[in-house]
């Protein structure tokens, strides 16, 4: 049944946050759902027949991603916030959906990916991300590390999938209309997904706001990858997700965090002298699997960085049927169903009290080993059938960037910017995050 108010009380709150300071909206949203037991479900009765529900409780979170997962499906909530990716992308029945996914794990599981990974990785950081901080750090010039390691992932992802080096990590950081592309088509996204979808088929119609810019965008990225995906004929390519600069927002964030917590770069450093002791005082670009298996609490800052900052904020899903959740709430098939990672992260009923604080410690097991949490509380990677498969990768790129960044230079991070979040289907930096370098050995 809907409510006699158009809109109900918390949704009106929210609106001038989302239009006027949409950077808050994470921050809001968490403050919300904290006040309301975890879910809150608005309800946009006038102008548009979806109702929006979001939660961050673990019930709901097991219930929806894995239980219940086949009346949570993503592809139906996909095919129309997405359609820019066109049908091959999530507009796909459950079975053509299974066929691929077992496609895609396969193609995480082969020998042939453990080989390329580390070769792809030395010949990015050596050709592209050192010659860049090196010139940097002889210019004293400004950088922002956000657009490095966007560009650093987007040749990396390039090069696995295709084959072809786009060449966009060049001293100079040459124009990339891919990246600007998916800046554009990342921002629309997240509009769709907050925004009624009656308001933002309105923009689209009218050809104006975020919309004009993802119909600009989507053609160039189409027009690109087709570029790419056709050099190489036996592409494998493994989904949109690969397109997407997860990693690279998440190390931003990651130095911006150690910036602030100058004790966990010292301990990270003092793992690698430990772990590796043939990088002593030279130059090393860290691309081996064996030496990257053994920075654990590198691996741990990672990942307390992610709960923190969460790349995918947002996890969308639409039952396709009635469904009554276990905190109670009555969903439809015009339910919209956001599970917000970004507040599972700061709850201090997952997390305890010092939540909000950055402690790579809470990840070290008594063993000395990466601890695990259950994915229905760290949901960042996902959680249940539809979970990441590039999680591995993800955690090997990070910390091949992270450990050569650090052992080779010092990064110090420029004041007076204001870091805020920028408003995208992936948690980055508004402005990005202006740092100089300098060299560590001569
Ligand atoms: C920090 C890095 C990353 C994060 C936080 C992340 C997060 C996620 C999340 C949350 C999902 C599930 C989305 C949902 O359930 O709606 C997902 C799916 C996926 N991710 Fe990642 N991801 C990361 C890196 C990567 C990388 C490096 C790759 C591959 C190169 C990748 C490939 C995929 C694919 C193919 C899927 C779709 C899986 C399916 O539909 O079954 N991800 N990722």
């Amino acid at each position: 049944s809907k409510e006699t108010l158009p809109w109900n009380w918390p949704f009106i709150k929210m609106m001038p946050t989302m239009y006027l300071e949409s950077h808050k909206v994470y921050d809001k949203t968490t403050q919300m759902l904290s006040q309301n037991n975890g879910t809150i479900l608005f309800r946009t009765s006038w102008i548009s027949s979806n109702d929006i529900l979001v939660t961050s409780d673990v019930g709901n979170v097991q219930h929806i991603m894995n239980s219940k997962f086949s009346i949570y499906q993503r592809g139906l909530a996909f095919k129309d916030v997405f359609d820019f990716l066109g049908d091959a992308a999530f507009n796909k029945s459950l079975d053509e959906w299974k066929e691929e996914k077992k496609i895609t794990h396969a193609y995480f599981r082969l020998n042939d990916y453990h080989k390329t990974t580390p070769k792809i990785i030395h010949h990015t950081l050596e050709k592209g991300l050192i010659p860049i901080l090196d010139n940097a750090a002889e210019k004293d010039q400004i950088l922002d590390m956000q657009s490095l390691f966007n560009r650093y992932m987007l040749d990396a992802t390039c090069i696995l999938g295709t084959g072809f080096d786009p060449g966009s990590l060049r001293v100079g950081f040459p124009q990339t209309p891919l990246l600007n592309a998916m800046d554009d088509i990342a921002e629309a996204a997240f509009y769709r997904h907050i925004l009624p979808e009656k308001v933002w088929k309105l923009q689209r119609f009218l050809n104006i706001g975020t919309e004009k810019k993802m119909v600009g965008a989507s053609k160039t990225f189409d027009r690109i990858l087709d570029e790419y995906v056709s050099k190489k004929q036996d592409s494998s390519a493994s989904g949109p997700e690969t397109w997407t600069d997860t990693s690279g927002a998440l190390l931003t964030w990651f130095f911006w965090q150690i910036s602030k917590n100058p004790e966990v770069k010292t301990k990270i450093l003092q793992e690698i002298k430990q772990t590796c002791p043939h990088t002593a005082s030279q130059k090393h670009i860290f691309s081996n699997l064996d030496e990257l298996g053994k920075l654990v609490y590198l691996h741990s800052a990672l990942s307390e960085a992610l709960r923190i900052f969460p790349t995918a904020p947002f996890l969308l899903r639409v039952p396709n049927q009635e469904d009554v959740l276990p905190s109670g709430h009555k969903v439809n098939q015009d339910t919209k169903v956001m599970l917000c990672s970004y507040a599972m992260g700061r709850n201090p009923e997952i997390w305890g009290e010092d939540c909000c604080e950055f402690k790579p410690e809470r990840w070290i097991s008594d063993k000395g080993g990466i601890k695990h949490f259950s994915s229905t509380s760290f949901v960042v990677f996902g959680s249940g059938p539809w979970t990441c498969p590039g999680r591995e990768l993800a955690f090997t790129r990070m910390k091949a960037v992270a450990a050569t960044i650090l052992h080779n230079f010092t990064v110090h991070i420029s004041q007076g910017q204001s870091i805020i979040p920028g408003v995208s289907a992936i948690l980055t930096m508004k402005h990005g995050l202006k740092v100089t370098v300098s060299k560590r050995w001569g």
